[in-house]
């Protein structure tokens, strides 16, 4: 089962962690096998790849979205450009299949690997898919989906695979009320809104009886503010731009706030940490709002709207104040079903060894969209 695989796309950590989990996957199944990354070297992917201890190959491919003029028309070149690189790297490497997980860089490796008739596949994390997706799934063999609802949106068929999570958030303890943080996760870049609001909601919610320690995190670009604005606070706060290792601080939390973008919910299930969920309300047809209530209606999570974060310091004080309503909180999480890095690896491994379509989609066919 060994050979080299690539798997194409970055730009934020919803789509850079969720590759790097089907990744790690892949590796775990057969650790001969070489598994490269490809993105561009503006994503937070830069960063976030060699990190993690993989090789990123990048493309001079960039967004297309609510971009200016001058920017739309470097794409006259960078298009071609990465297309071009893109062959390069395929003839290169010889991968046995491309995945592609969304954001800008993963179009150009999947349609060429395509037109080289080498097997691909997409992982869409949200419910609604981003651009890069909807353009790759024209040539896509099949799509692993977190939400069921965005295969009518893709051109290949698709399964319901839940969103693979880094397997480090696998190991998550079992929650308890004493546990020590408030943790405020504003997702990769950080959110403006929580950064805003939350040091003067938390000032008047937070009691010394609650023993609780704030860890906020608030993006690359905000750190001085968010600092200042918790300067003078009664309570220990801690300002940090990213946490890198977020599945070991989660065994300390007791209540998380935070935004619901596709990845985090899917480690929230993991880690069955209470959450307060408050959706971004400009993402593509409010996702994150439909991501929340996936957790809501279960009683694990309450959804807050942007807009209504401001007057939320009661309902923050009354979770905090009843160790019964988080523990209850925690005890709705859905129990955690099928490992789906595993899952979206083991369909990697059926697409390299050419398996009819038709018998990957009966074996999978309680969970096809
Ligand atoms: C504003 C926006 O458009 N956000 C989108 C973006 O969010 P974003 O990039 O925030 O994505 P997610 O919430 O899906 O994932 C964030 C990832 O970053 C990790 N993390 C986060 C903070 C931190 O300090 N340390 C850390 O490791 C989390 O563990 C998680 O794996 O991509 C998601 C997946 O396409 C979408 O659902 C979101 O709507």
């Amino acid at each position: 089962m060994s050979g080299c695989y690539m798997i194409a796309g970055g730009g934020t950590g919803g789509h850079i962690f969720p590759a790097i989990a089907i990744g790690e996957a892949l590796l775990a199944a057969n650790a001969a096998t070489r598994v490269l990354f490809v993105g561009t070297a503006y994503g937070m992917e830069k960063d976030l790849i060699p990190k993690q201890g993989h090789t990123l190959l990048t493309l001079p491919v960039r967004g297309l979205l609510g971009k200016s003029l001058a920017h739309k028309a470097a794409l006259l070149w960078r298009v071609p450009a990465s297309l071009l690189l893109s062959l390069f790297y395929l003839l290169r490497f010889r991968p046995k299949v491309v995945i592609g997980v969304g954001g800008y860089a993963s179009a150009p490796l999947l349609w060429t690997a395509a037109l080289l008739r080498i097997p691909t596949m997409i992982q869409e994390q949200n419910a609604f898919p981003g651009l890069a997706n909807r353009i790759s799934s024209r040539v896509a063999k099949l799509a692993c989906l977190g939400f069921g609802e965005a295969g009518t949106r893709l051109r290949c068929p698709s399964i319901v695979t839940g969103n693979p999570v880094r397997k480090d958030f696998k190991q998550g303890g079992t929650w308890s009320a004493d546990r020590p943080i408030l943790l405020v996760l504003g997702g990769s870049q950080g959110a403006a809104a929580l950064n805003r609001i939350l040091p003067e909601l938390l000032a008047g919610v937070l009691t010394p009886d609650m023993n609780l320690r704030v860890v906020h995190q608030c993006g690359k670009a905000h750190e001085a503010s968010v600092r200042a604005a918790y300067e003078g606070a009664a309570f220990q706060v801690e300002v940090v731009s990213f946490i890198e290792d977020l599945s070991k601080l989660m065994d300390d939390v007791r209540l998380v706030v935070c935004r619901s973008g596709a990845s985090t919910i899917a480690e929230l299930k993991l880690v069955g940490v209470p959450a307060v969920l408050v959706p971004f309300p400009r993402a593509t047809h409010d996702h994150q709002t439909f991501n929340a209530k996936s957790l809501a209606a279960c009683g694990a999570a309450r959804l807050i709207p942007e807009t209504e974060l401001p007057q939320a310091g009661p309902i923050l004080a009354e979770l905090l104040a009843s160790s019964e309503s988080l523990a209850n909180m925690a005890a709705a999480y859905p129990s955690p079903g099928p490992d789906s890095a595993r899952v979206c690896a083991q369909l990697v491994h059926d697409l390299q060894h050419k398996r009819p379509l038709n018998d990957i989609l009966k074996e999978h066919a309680a969970h096809v969209s």
